[in-house]
């Protein structure tokens, strides 16, 4: 299979307010691939289309290289979904939880019992949903999600509400599952995370896919064509680059003032900033 993901020209319409406006990207097996965009930009949009939730109104959609008009339950046996709307049983324990998914997804109870120790969850398992932590509940909704080992996981924003420690986790966790051969589809707001986990990004604004790259690719494309300088007496020098700006450099090493010398890469948070002009 080439593409775990492929979406060409893809279009969908909420009235006047809002369109998907011929979306085409697509993920490769092994990938995780960080989609990107502002509040409303129409992330869940795109994953609910990808999982079936709703239909394109035009365009091409392949997951797991079938068409999505032909992929059928089977198919979907390969596929983990966070999001949202991933509904826990409230007045069921953590491990209750668990275990009926372990049942939809023809899982062992012992495989349970694995997840439950990989998600730090073994201690709290008798705890009601109800009684838990944000943490916690997102644990266990990722828990589900890839109880049953799935070779592509959607996770929309994964981390949002999470404590710092609670995020590490989660991002051990997902670089563990991807190390072991899952294809991840992820949406966040936080640009650092896409920098940390993924491998390509895409980022949409108002329902259009503007750019799509590695994080390296992006902030290159997006250097300045500048060098800048810290000299030993504190003072930050911007030289251009080229010959000109290359000679005062080498002066300045040469006559022992240069402390640092750093090329201007912007950040995927300043990039996002200057594609979308808005906030995250
Ligand atoms: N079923 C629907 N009917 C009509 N409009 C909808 C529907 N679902 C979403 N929308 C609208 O489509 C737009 C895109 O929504 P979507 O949830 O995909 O955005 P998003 O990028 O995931 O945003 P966020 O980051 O806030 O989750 C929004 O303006 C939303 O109000």
């Amino acid at each position: 299979m080439d593409e775990m993901i492929f979406l060409e020209n893809v279009c969908l319409r909420f009235g006047p307010a809002f369109s998907l406006d011929h979306i085409s990207f697509c993920v490769k097996p092994g990938e995780v691939f960080g989609f990107l965009g502002p509040s409303g930009a129409g992330k869940t949009t795109t994953i609910k289309l990808l999982t079936r939730q709703l239909q394109k109104e035009e365009g091409t959609i392949r997951v797991l290289g079938k068409d999505i008009g032909s992929v059928t339950r089977e198919d979907y046996d390969r596929i983990g979904i966070l999001s949202d709307t991933n509904g826990l049983y409230e007045r069921m324990s953590i491990e209750e939880n668990l275990l009926f998914f372990a049942r939809i997804r023809n899982v062992s109870r012992q495989e349970v019992d694995t997840i439950l120790k990989r998600m730090n969850l073994s201690a709290s398992r008798k705890t009601l949903i109800k009684k838990c932590s944000r943490g916690m509940r997102q644990r266990t909704v990722l828990a589900a999600a890839i109880l049953h080992k799935p070779e592509l996981l959607f996770l929309d924003e994964p981390t949002s509400g999470l404590d710092p420690a609670n995020i590490h986790e989660v991002h051990m966790m997902l670089q563990e599952l991807n190390q072991s051969g899952t294809t991840v589809f992820l949406t966040t707001h936080n640009m650092e995370e896409a920098d940390k986990l993924c491998n390509r990004i895409g980022i949409l604004n108002e329902g259009k896919l503007i750019i799509t790259g590695s994080p390296e690719e992006l902030k290159l494309a997006f250097a300045k064509d500048q060098i800048q300088v810290l000299t030993k007496a504190k003072e930050l020098l911007t030289f251009s680059k080229d010959r000109e700006g290359a000679e005062k450099i080498m002066e300045l090493i040469a006559s022992g003032q240069c402390l640092t010398i750093h090329s201007q890469e912007p950040n995927l948070e300043e990039i996002f900033l200057q594609l979308t002009g808005r906030g995250l």
